[in-house]
């Protein structure tokens, strides 16, 4: 069973490539410059035991979106990279598509697995080069092998192991142990202790010329295929291929036990929170803000930008990872967020991850009074708007302060205002959208 998404915006078909393959992506931005047809097999047939929940790890979600889609994501913007073949089990199936479409994902092709991890695997490589029906595909040069249970892996190490597959036969990925290995006797007593600094943790990705992993598959034995845990040993043992290893960055790591989640989730929030955007609509009191925002949120390791409004070359700003703040001067009227709410979801901004507005309304009249009166009955509307901006993805904040006169106190309300900020924007609690919070 197959299933195969070309529907998108720029279809591909999987294992598919061409002799001169046109889309052979030249990166030559970056170092990266690959001039081979590579493709990538994720399996994501697994139950996910050792989690201990009944949703299997790959499709549990964070920030609303379902682990496989963020490692499908990490391969599909690297451009060198042509196709990606998912295996998941059967039952899994009409969740993964709905996955792809949902989440406008293109490069892939979705297999079914087995009943371990090597006979998933080695579903999604037979793929690659033949159809369900028995038909021949072009095969890829090298084909990229990496648990769709890792969602964090740079495009550099990838070409790294990309290169050596290609010069070597074989790559894999390894990181220092963390812990000494010990060998138990039969009765639970210490038998030996293996010397650590001798020994290596096996990660993934590893990269293979697809030849290969393919014929190391064929030969390869029925308890290879139930008990074995490592590709590169087959590489090994049944084609002579002995892997180059390459030492990879600690975020590699696998998602094995439920804690993993939280910290994956912790990290993508982390990578979500490095800059925002400031848009003043041009008033100098807001502009003034805005820069002793800079000033504070910057010292909170955040990058702030400043800008006026979200016209003309300004919006591009919509296009970035930013989140964004959007200053009102004495003027309790929302309009302004609901602008950038219509203009993110046209720039379709909030598909993979949720984007943070936190809406600080700055009151600079004398008159305490006068506020409390624009308030009056307004809070309803922030939060019907926030409510509504969740349904997009969209997670709205408010924050409001008073401009006051005494510099000491101005000063300690834009710090306030600097550490909620950065606090929203880090947290992305779906419980606090609609609140307007005093700095
Ligand atoms: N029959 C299987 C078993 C595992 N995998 C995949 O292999 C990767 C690494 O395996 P592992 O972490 O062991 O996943 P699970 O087998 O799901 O976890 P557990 O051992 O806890 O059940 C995962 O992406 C998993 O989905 C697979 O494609 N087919
Ligand atoms: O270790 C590995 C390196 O080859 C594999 O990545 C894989 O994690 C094995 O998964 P598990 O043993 O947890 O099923």
């Amino acid at each position: 069973m197959q299933e195969e998404t070309g529907d998108m915006d720029r279809p591909v078909e999987p294992g598919h490539f061409s002799a001169s393959e046109a889309r052979l992506d030249k990166h030559i931005a970056g170092l990266c410059i690959v001039d081979f047809p590579v493709a990538v097999v994720l399996p994501a047939g697994g139950s996910g035991e050792r989690t201990g929940l009944l949703t299997p790890k790959q499709f549990c979600t964070f920030l609303n979106r379902p682990l496989i889609s963020y490692t499908i994501q990490t391969f599909e913007r690297v451009p060198w990279i042509q196709s990606i073949v998912v295996v998941v089990a059967k039952e899994s199936l009409d969740l993964m598509m709905d996955i792809i479409h949902r989440f406008h994902h293109r490069k892939v092709l979705v297999v079914h697995g087995g009943s371990t991890r090597h006979r998933s695997i080695f579903n999604g490589v037979r793929a690659l080069s033949e159809g369900e029906d028995g038909t021949a595909r072009v095969k890829p040069k090298v084909v990229i092998i990496h648990d769709a249970v890792r969602p964090f892996v740079e495009e550099d190490f990838l070409h790294k192991i990309t290169m050596a597959a290609k010069e070597q036969g074989a790559a894999g990925a390894i990181r220092p142990l963390v812990s000494t290995v010990i060998a138990t006797t039969l009765e639970g007593y210490l038998d030996h202790s293996l010397e650590r600094t001798k020994y290596r943790a096996s990660e993934m990705p590893q990269g293979f010329i697809y030849d290969v992993i393919y014929q190391a598959y064929q030969r390869c034995s029925a308890s290879d295929f139930e008990f074995g845990t490592e590709c590169l040993h087959l590489a090994l043992q049944y084609c002579g291929t002995n892997a180059k290893l390459i030492e990879g960055p600690p975020t590699l790591w696998k998602v094995t036990y439920k804690r993993d989640l939280a910290a994956a989730e912790s990290i993508v929030k982390e990578t979500l929170s490095q800059s925002a955007c400031v848009i003043t609509g041009g008033s100098a009191q807001a502009t003034e803000l805005a820069n002793a925002l800079q000033r504070s949120m910057g010292a909170l390791d955040m990058e702030v930008d400043v800008i006026s409004d979200l016209i003309g070359d300004n919006a591009k700003s919509l296009s970035k990872e930013w989140n964004f703040i959007q200053v009102s001067v004495n003027n309790y009227w929302l309009s302004e967020v609901g602008e950038m709410l219509s203009a993110l979801e046209v720039a379709d901004r909030a598909l993979l991850h949720p984007v943070v507005i936190i809406w600080v309304y700055l009151n600079v009249s004398n008159d305490d009074s006068s506020a409390s009166e624009a308030m009056g009955g307004e809070p309803a509307a922030m939060m019907e708007i926030a409510t509504g901006a969740k349904l997009g993805n969209i997670l709205l904040y408010g924050i409001q302060l008073h401009h006051s006169k005494e510099a000491t106190l101005w000063g300690r309300s834009v710090e306030r205002v600097a550490q909620m900020s950065c606090a929203l924007i880090r947290d992305r609690s779906p419980a606090l959208t609609g609140q307007l919070l005093q700095a």
